[in-house]
């Protein structure tokens, strides 16, 4: 059995939206950080939040873990990205670690920051090292949150996690540099990888996982084609893929099966229609493994 460690805050309604969509659902009631996923091969689960994640990965008190890779750099925990799951809080994966000043700033970009700069960020140890390598000495100071509203009273520059830059700019900021872009991964402990058993398991859910993300954007599309007309047909459904075709019992129809980007959906029915195509399905898919 596996462990896993899950994350409170930003990711997590997406992580326990994820699992509950992978069959692998996270129960829990509000303010339970020990929650229990219904699955032969999970055993403990543990809500916490997503800075420690990576170091407890990588102690062994968990199996897996999901996090943001800046966490991973920030604390520079030895773990193994299994997967990168391609969500963060509001959308669909890249957030950025980014350097920010006011908007009034004479300032364009990083090498223009003043030596003794006072810069406040949640991330110190991937500031110290940024600024370091650039060649600017400046003041750090620790921010517990809440980082873009330091500057300009309290502060000269932020340097914080920016994904739709909200944020930033209903604070007056501007981005002159970015250090990282991050994204939310799955973890794994480097023994647990090493034990064929866990390997196993961890591979599996590895797999569920996936598959769900991987399904989110596309949709099966079936329909039916008198023989007349299947060339037609064949030809308006997107290149990528070979659709599946097969015979319909009794009469001189062909069925047709193909996974489609859901986004183009609405897009090739009419053409479908307007070919000749007959029947047509739009059905969601809840995982795909390949
Ligand atoms: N829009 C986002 N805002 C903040 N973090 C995000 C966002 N999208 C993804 N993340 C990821 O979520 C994690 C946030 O972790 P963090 O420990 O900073 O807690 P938090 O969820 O921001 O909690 P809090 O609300 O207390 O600030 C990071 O790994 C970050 O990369
Ligand atoms: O680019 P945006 O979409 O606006 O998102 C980025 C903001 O979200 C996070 O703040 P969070 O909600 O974690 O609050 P905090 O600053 O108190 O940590 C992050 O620290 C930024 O402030
Ligand atoms: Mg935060």
């Amino acid at each position: 059995m596996i462990t896993i460690a899950l994350p409170k805050g930003s990711l997590e309604a997406q992580t326990l939206q994820l699992f509950k969509e992978a069959d692998l659902e996270v129960r829990r009631t509000d303010r339970d950080y020990n929650p229990r996923i219904n699955d032969p091969r999970i055993g403990k689960v543990k809500i916490l939040r997503p800075q420690e994640i990576p170091l407890y990965v990588q102690m062994g008190y968990f199996d897996l873990g999901i996090s943001g890779l800046d966490w991973v750099q920030e604390s520079g925990a030895d773990v193994v990205e299994v997967a990168n799951l391609s969500y963060s809080k509001t959308g669909d994966g890249n957030v950025k670690i980014v350097v920010a000043v006011h908007r009034d700033e004479p300032i364009e970009d990083v090498t223009a920051i003043r030596p003794g700069s006072r810069v406040t960020t949640e991330y110190p140890r991937i500031t110290e090292q940024f600024f370091a390598e650039l060649g600017v000495p400046v003041s750090l100071f620790p921010s517990y949150g809440a980082s873009e509203a330091k500057v300009p009273d309290l502060m000269d520059v932020v340097v914080d996690l920016t994904e739709t830059g909200s944020t930033l700019k209903k604070n007056g900021l501007k981005i002159v540099g970015q250090i990282m872009e991050s994204h939310t991964a799955l973890l794994a402990n480097r023994d647990s990888l090493r034990d064929p058993e866990k390997r196993r398991e961890i591979d599996e859910i590895t797999t569920l996982l996936l598959g769900v993300i991987e399904a989110r954007h596309q949709v099966l599309l079936t329909m039916n084609v008198p023989a007349a007309a299947l060339d037609r047909v064949i030809e308006v459904l997107p290149a990528m893929k070979k659709p599946t075709v097969g015979r319909l019992h009794g009469i001189d129809y062909f069925s047709i099966q193909t996974v489609v980007q859901k986004g183009l959906v609405n897009g090739l029915i009419p053409p479908l229609k307007a070919a000749g195509a007959e029947d047509i399905l739009e059905i969601p898919i809840t995982k795909i493994v390949r």
